[in-house]
């Protein structure tokens, strides 16, 4: 057995990556699919189409090395979370497209929860903040949206899960999710480690529907014959951002890893004990390996690779997302314009379902180059708002941001991050670090790497960003952000004053 099979359920693709014994990438599959936009402010993603893609790179990625289902060792799966799945589990069949992560139709259910005074219980048990990116709001949307749902759910009828579970189910049979992702649903008390009888009460969820959880390493099940082939182990399950830490060797308090996706989420180890935030972070389990539980601090981006999506998709001015590093280089600086991408509200530290996406400062001279620059430079002003509050929760000093993800690659805003950081941003040789994260985890459950200190060995710089600028310039550039993000805020309000 020589390699381990990663596969990476995220938000644009889904992915599938076979890494060697050194933690090295052997081949890659990925595959892009429909994202549907049903309302202003709804995300959905067909569950046939996260399933159908992710068997399909598995299959492709074997294919395509030549390397035999016999030779995996194990599989990992790293996913997108808190997108809410709801099936039949007679049938396997969907009840209803999944309602994303980024989905805002819940925010009017926060209000009244926030009105109801629930924030605080939910915030001291779960580590979240009361918002509709968790899944709590989004499964009750459907149980009270579909009809006869409620009812054939407390039946034990139907299956929820986050896309571990769902795709667990279609390789293995069972239903399960580990604790990492079982951490951002909201129904999750994450210093017990167990479903929570009052926020089920809360949020109207049928005890019937939940999935048993299970620690992050640690053999779940076999797959189907059928699929690869023969049967191989799913030894290892964790939420994209938790493995993407655990790929980046963040092992000790206070290290920093920040994954440029669709989103942007930066994560910081807090140790064995969950930590409370008290600059609106979300507190969040990392991973549970050989019977010790990590715990993260994090702050999370709605938009991140995602608005450079939009200047692909929306906007029409770039063919292809790398694109976008050449046009802003083809103009000096950003020609004073700034472009705030709230366009599924603002997630930490704001938690502004409301706000919207706007472009401010635009000029006669403004040219497509511009919003390019400004749209790159967005991404970086939210991670420094990002690592600003978890420097002020953790009074520690940060002495680099490890960085990865699609947007990672892009050179210009990884020099403009860390000089608005005034850290050190380090890509390292490896980016791809939430599926070699996942592969870690099955890893270590099968014995193919015996110890955490063996996998934190291998990480390797590719290469170094020091910041080039003034701390003067950092807090004139941020004040100028912080001016453009008001404009942005409570524009989508449901009654505004
Ligand atoms: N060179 C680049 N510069 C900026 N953004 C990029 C670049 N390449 C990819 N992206 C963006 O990164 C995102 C894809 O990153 P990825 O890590 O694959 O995301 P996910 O795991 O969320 O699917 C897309 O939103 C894409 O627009
Ligand atoms: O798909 P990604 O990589 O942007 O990650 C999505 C996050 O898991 C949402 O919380």
């Amino acid at each position: 057995m020589h390699t381990i099979l990663a596969l990476d359920q995220g938000t644009t693709s889904s992915r599938a990556i076979l890494f060697d014994r050194q933690g090295r990438v052997l081949a890659t599959a990925q595959q892009e699919y429909p994202q549907h936009f049903p309302q202003p402010g709804w995300v959905e993603h067909d569950a046939r189409d996260i399933w159908t893609t992710q068997l399909a790179c598995a299959r492709r990625v074997l294919a395509e090395s030549g390397v035999d289902a016999a030779q995996v060792a194990a599989i990992g799966i790293a996913n997108q979370r808190e997108t809410t799945l709801v099936w039949d589990r007679r049938s396997g069949a969907p009840l209803t497209r999944a309602i994303v992560w980024q989905d805002r139709r819940t925010a009017e259910t926060c209000d009244a929860l926030r009105a109801a005074g629930k924030a605080d219980l939910i915030g001291r048990k779960t580590g979240l903040e009361l918002d509709a990116y968790f899944s709590a709001t989004k499964l009750q949307w459907i149980l009270d949206h579909v009809p006869d749902a409620r009812r054939r759910a407390e039946r034990g009828e139907l299956a929820f899960g986050t896309v571990d579970s769902w795709l667990v189910y279609r390789l293995c049979g069972r239903h399960v999710t580990d604790v990492s992702n079982a951490s951002r649903t909201m129904l999750f008390d994450i210093h017990t480690l167990g479903w929570d009888r009052e926020l089920l009460d809360l949020f109207g969820v049928p005890a019937a529907l939940l999935p048993e959880i299970v620690p992050s390493a640690g053999v779940v099940g076999h797959t189907h014959d059928a699929l690869f082939g023969r049967a191989i182990p799913i030894a290892g399950i964790a939420g994209d951002q938790q493995a993407a830490t655990f790929g980046q060797a963040c092992h000790r308090q206070g290290m920093v890893k920040n994954t440029y996706g669709t989103g942007c989420f930066m994560l910081m180890h807090a140790g064995d004990e969950a930590p409370r935030s008290r600059h609106r972070l979300l507190a969040t389990v990392g991973w549970n390996v050989g019977g010790r539980t990590d715990y993260l601090l994090e702050g999370s981006v709605f938009m991140g690779g995602a608005t450079v999506q939009w200047l692909r998709d929306g906007l029409g001015i770039i063919e292809r997302s790398g694109d976008v590093e050449a046009l802003a280089l083809s103009v000096p600086d950003n020609g004073g314009v700034m472009l705030v991408p709230a366009f599924v509200g603002l997630g930490a530290p704001h938690w502004d379902p409301y706000a919207r996406g706007t472009i401010v400062g635009m000029t006669r001279g403004t040219t497509a180059a511009h919003i390019a620059r400004a749209a790159l430079e967005a991404i970086a002003y939210q991670s420094a708002e990002l690592l600003a509050a978890m420097q002020k929760d953790a009074a520690c000093a940060v002495h680099e941001v490890r960085a990865d993800g699609g947007a990672a690659n892009n050179d210009l805003l990884m020099q403009f991050q860390a000089d608005l950081l005034g850290v050190p941003v380090v890509r390292p040789r490896v980016t791809e670090t939430t599926a070699l994260g996942a592969a870690y985890l099955a890893g270590l459950a099968v014995g193919f790497w015996q110890s955490v200190a063996e996998i934190e060995a291998q990480w390797q710089v590719a290469r170094r960003f020091a910041p080039q600028r003034s701390a003067a310039w950092r807090e004139e550039t941020m004040a100028r952000w912080v001016r453009a993000v008001a404009h942005a805020r409570a524009w989508a309000q449901p009654h505004p004053a």
